[in-house]
């Protein structure tokens, strides 16, 4: 466990405050109104793996995280809610919870984005009709990953959780609902919503009406009492009740990815960015028509201000990149910090013949394969952790590479050049390897925290705190640009290997288990 305590320059006032709610922490972040950062404080809460492939959450934990960071982020900036215009929420994405409206209890710990126990259930739904089934309605492909099998499970597994969500004592919400709930009041009148980025990737939505899809609801057994009311990513919900933060409007929710998207002023059809966090999520701003992907992306709603029509990206989303580099730290003790993997990369002029697919939680995109789990292939007595190391960033930078194919087959788009973030993209050699393998820029901003960044920008346009996109655009200044230093012969015939070590993790999950 660690916690970030941070005071950077302080600007002018008037602020914006952004809560993100992540997969391993939650932060703080104060920004002026040149988006730049004032104060941040950040909490890590514990990582629940019950059993191989689950992996929970403790929500009563994280809502104290919460309270916690926005305390100290507001204290570290050294002004009070009178100074804060509005809030803006972001968050880690599916991750699923179901609590009693009446007490405020989780029912059971969140069922954290990861977690494939909902495979077996998947492809129940899926047989006989494929994995496609709900493709056109939501622009997904039925994974674990998504939240509606999740509700699905907890529905069946809890007992007499049914019987209480039928009769209405029970709310579902991803991190966004339940971080607004609490913060408008909880029991005493917290308003339950969610914005239509979260909304779309419950497999619930129908991404054409913005609405729940009661079809969908009926085929997954789940009933429309226990849903958030669906509402767009920056307007007012309510306002904070008690707190620190108590009467200033809560003015924005985006999914977190979707919030890098908008923090890195991708306003246009065509431009893209990719966040390096626990996994990395690459979207591409695509207009306010959805694309339907042949090549595994996701559709998903990339945001949607006020009454302005929703605006589309598409999505190629990777499981494990960073959690590789914290599984390298904990469980195989190779490094004893995360930024210590360079070094160790570095001590070795290539990965000695070793790639690692880390499909830990199956494949995300463009594969979509539950069955996969993680391979180092290509060892031989020469291999040593150096090699490991260099093989563990190349992962993240070839699953890039496979997205950005499918990207430009999908979109028509030709990548130009990528914008980054994350707390990956502190790490240079793996910076120059993407590069290296995409044969593009890499470029990243002054501002790394798009993510807060992006759900303080929402926020601000719907309290009128910045006036359009245009003025939001002029805040986006480059800090950092890698360029391609690789001969293409060698990039292709490693490429080919990558490809290689990818089939081998496949079908490793047989059917019966
Ligand atoms: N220098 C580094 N090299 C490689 N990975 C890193 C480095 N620093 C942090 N990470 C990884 O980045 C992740 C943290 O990034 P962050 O953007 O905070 O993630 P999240 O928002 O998903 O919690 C961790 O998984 C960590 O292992
Ligand atoms: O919390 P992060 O940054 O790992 O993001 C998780 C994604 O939203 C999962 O879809």
């Amino acid at each position: 466990m660690s916690d970030t305590h941070t005071t950077a320059s302080h600007g002018h006032g008037p602020f914006i405050a952004a809560i993100d709610q992540g997969t391993t922490s939650s932060r703080c972040i104060v920004f002026d109104k040149d988006g730049r950062i004032v104060s941040v404080d950040q909490k890590e809460h514990e990582q629940i793996f019950p059993k191989p492939g689950w992996v929970e959450h403790d929500a009563a934990e994280i809502w104290t995280n919460v309270q916690e960071v926005v305390a100290g982020a507001i204290d570290k900036a050294g002004i009070t809610a009178a100074d804060v215009k509005a809030i803006g929420i972001t968050n880690q994405r599916e991750t699923t919870l179901l609590w009693d409206k009446n007490t405020g209890e989780p029912v059971h710990n969140a069922l954290v984005w990861q977690d494939t126990r909902t495979d077996a259930l998947c492809k129940e739904l899926g047989r006989n009709v494929g994995q496609d089934r709900f493709r056109r309605e939501t622009g997904l492909p039925l994974a674990s990953y998504f939240a509606g099998p999740k509700v699905r499970w907890l529905l069946d597994n809890v007992e007499g959780l049914r019987e209480r969500a039928e009769r209405g004592d029970i709310l579902f919400g991803t991190m966004d609902s339940w971080v607004i709930w609490n913060l408008t009041g909880g029991t005493e009148g917290g308003v339950h919503v969610t914005d239509v980025t979260n909304a779309s990737r419950t497999m619930l939505m129908n991404l054409h009406e913005m609405a729940w899809d009661d079809k969908i609801l009926s085929s997954m057994e789940i009933p429309a009492a226990v849903l958030p009311e669906i509402r767009s990513s920056a307007e007012v919900y309510g306002h904070a009740k008690g707190g620190v933060l108590d009467g200033v409007p809560v003015a924005s929710a985006l999914g977190d990815q979707q919030a890098a998207l908008f923090g890195q002023t991708c306003f246009s059809e065509g431009e893209a960015k990719s966040t390096y966090g626990t996994g990395t999520f690459m979207l591409m701003n695509t207009g306010d028509k959805p694309v339907n992907s042949y090549n595994g992306l996701l559709t998903t709603v990339g945001y949607q201000i006020g009454d302005q029509k929703p605006v589309y990206a598409l999505e190629g989303s990777i499981a494990v990149t960073g959690s590789l580099v914290q599984w390298m730290r904990d469980q195989m003790g190779m490094i004893k910090t995360a930024a210590e993997i360079e070094t160790l990369a570095s001590s070795v002029e290539d990965n000695g013949g070793a790639y690692f697919v880390p499909a830990f939680s199956g494949l995300f995109a463009p594969y979509w394969r539950s069955d996969a789990r993680g391979v180092i292939a290509g060892l031989t007595r020469y291999v040593t952790k150096a090699h490991i190391a260099r093989a563990v960033l190349e992962a993240t930078a070839w699953q890039t590479r496979e997205i950005t194919d499918a990207m430009t087959k999908d979109s028509g788009v030709e990548l130009t050049a990528l914008k980054v973030d994350g707390g990956m993209t502190s790490n240079n050699l793996l910076m120059q390897t993407l590069s290296d393998f995409l044969d593009a820029p890499v470029v990243r901003p002054m501002v790394a925290e798009t993510t807060c960044l992006g759900a303080a920008y929402a926020a601000g346009l719907a309290v009128g705190f910045w006036p359009d996109t245009d003025a939001l655009r002029a805040n986006w200044r480059r800090a950092a640009e890698w360029t391609p230093r690789m001969d293409a012969e060698q990039r292709d015939s490693e490429y080919k290997n990558w490809l290689k070590a990818v089939e081998r993790t496949m079908g490793w999950i047989e059917d019966e288990e």
